[in-house]
């Protein structure tokens, strides 16, 4: 047991980002949130939070590793008494035919004896809607959204029934809009009415917030519920209902910030690259790019791009150092080092230039990226993340102790996709 625990729900997310989202709406929904960076292996203090989000690996890597990985997370956030739980995976539903959304999701029911959950991908306020079971990314199907092109988990048929029947052995069902649009009665009595048939996975529609939140009235009694973060910002308000939470006021309080400003992006994606080009028209001084078939020739350009850091932070300047390029030049690199090669040489280059100037006093430290901040993240050795205040829809600050420093260090981690234009100037800005 976690020291002071009182965890109404426990969280499972299957990336870094993935979690930090979740966690987001969860503190926006009214609760203290806490994300720990995979199953703690010491005794964490979660005096006064409700809810503890662990960030696992286990979106793309083998499935056995996802289940077994999902399950220890299960069994440490039993053991803090979470009374709900919740299996967190993008809002795109990403995913491969072999899994890793149905064999964990029915591994987590297996274990938990449970006999049905709902899969609620859909993340609104982000374009991510799910109608008569077809996910939508904006106004485009998912298959036609540009991730049918993502290179570890192309996804190529938006019917999410379909997509999910490949992934498990069990019956898959739907609650549809006209269900919903009739309220959560309606919708526990159709859930119960696939429960009698055998249906253990319910894909759900959702258009707006007042679906998610008809769902998260529908849901709050069962043990597992899975999908994005828009199911988690409507979850809280029923756990005040059902008197687990009380109305607590600034969940999302942190400590002020302090210490010097620094932007890393290792993130490719087309909204990363608009906050780069962004930042770079108001700072033409300020980026440094860095390039993986450079890095491949030694640590020269690491070196410069640390001095470049230094000099731009002594002036109390914004910096960015980045890796993210065009297609054409990702793909070039691709071709020269190899896929892995490519990504590790700017993970761990990105890596180390965050332990020398966080050493040096960087005491807010943004990164861009879903692989990349689970990179930063390890090579700086942290294990908790407090959650605080949202920049963008999907994206909030965050602070982590700091040993041997007073002051925490406030940390945001942005999935490639989220954030407006000028996240990397506004995220500061927003900062106290
Ligand atoms: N210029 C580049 N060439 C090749 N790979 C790159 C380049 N810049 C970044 N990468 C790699 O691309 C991957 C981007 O993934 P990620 O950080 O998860 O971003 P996103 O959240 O946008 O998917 C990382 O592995 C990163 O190291
Ligand atoms: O649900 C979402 O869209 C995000 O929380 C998420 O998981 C994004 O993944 P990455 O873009 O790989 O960070």
């Amino acid at each position: 047991m976690g020291m002071g625990a009182n965890i109404v729900l426990g969280a499972i997310a299957d990336d870094f980002t993935g979690a930090t989202d979740l966690a987001n709406n969860l503190v926006r929904g009214g609760m203290r949130c806490l994300q720990v960076i995979g199953v703690p292996q010491q005794e964490v203090d979660l005096t006064g939070i409700d809810a503890v989000v662990v960030a696992l690996k286990s979106r793309s890597c083998p499935v056995d590793e996802a289940v077994a990985d999902s399950l220890a997370a299960l069994e440490w956030l039993r053991q803090q008494g979470a009374r709900q739980l919740f299996f967190k995976y993008c809002s795109t539903f990403d995913s491969t035919d072999q899994g890793n959304i149905g064999p964990v999701a029915d591994a987590l029911l297996e274990a938990l004896g449970a006999h049905q959950t709902v899969m609620v991908p859909a993340f609104p306020i982000n374009g991510r809607t799910v109608y008569q079971g077809h996910l939508f990314v904006g106004d485009r199907l998912l298959n036609d959204s540009g991730m049918q092109h993502h290179p570890l988990n192309p996804m190529q048929d938006a019917d999410l029934m379909r997509v999910l029947a490949r992934q498990t052995p069990h019956p898959v069902g739907l609650v549809n809009r006209t269900v919903l649009a009739q309220g959560a009665d309606a919708t526990r009595a159709q859930l119960s009415a696939l429960a009698e048939q055998g249906v253990r996975h319910v894909i759900c529609d959702s258009l707006d917030e007042q679906d998610l939140d008809v769902l998260a009235e529908a849901t709050v009694a069962m043990p597992l519920v899975t999908g994005g973060s828009g199911l988690g910002q409507a979850l809280p308000a029923q756990y005040r209902a059902q008197g687990w939470l009380d109305t607590i006021s600034e969940p999302g309080r942190l400590s002020p910030a302090s210490g010097g400003a620094l932007v890393l992006s290792g993130s490719c994606s087309r909204a990363t690259l608009a906050q780069v080009a962004d930042f770079l028209a108001k700072y033409p001084d300020g980026g440094f790019a860095l390039d993986p078939l450079a890095l491949a020739e030694g640590g020269k350009q690491q070196e410069q791009a640390l001095a470049f850091a230094r000099k731009r932070l002594s002036q109390e300047a914004p910096v960015l150092l980045y890796a993210s390029a065009d297609t054409e030049k990702v793909n070039a690199a691709q071709k020269a080092l190899g896929v892995a090669h490519a990504g590790a040489l700017v993970e761990e280059a990105l890596s180390q230039l965050a332990v020398n100037l966080v050493d040096e006093g960087v005491g807010r430290l943004l990164v861009a990226g879903g692989e990349t901040s689970g990179a930063v993240v390890s090579a700086l050795g942290i294990t908790t993340l407090r959650i605080g205040e949202q920049i963008d829809p999907g994206v909030p600050w965050t602070q982590t102790p700091m040993a041997g420093r007073e002051a925490p260090l406030s940390l945001a981690l942005k999935s490639g996709n989220f954030g407006g234009v000028d996240f990397f100037t506004w995220a500061f800005e927003v900062l106290v």
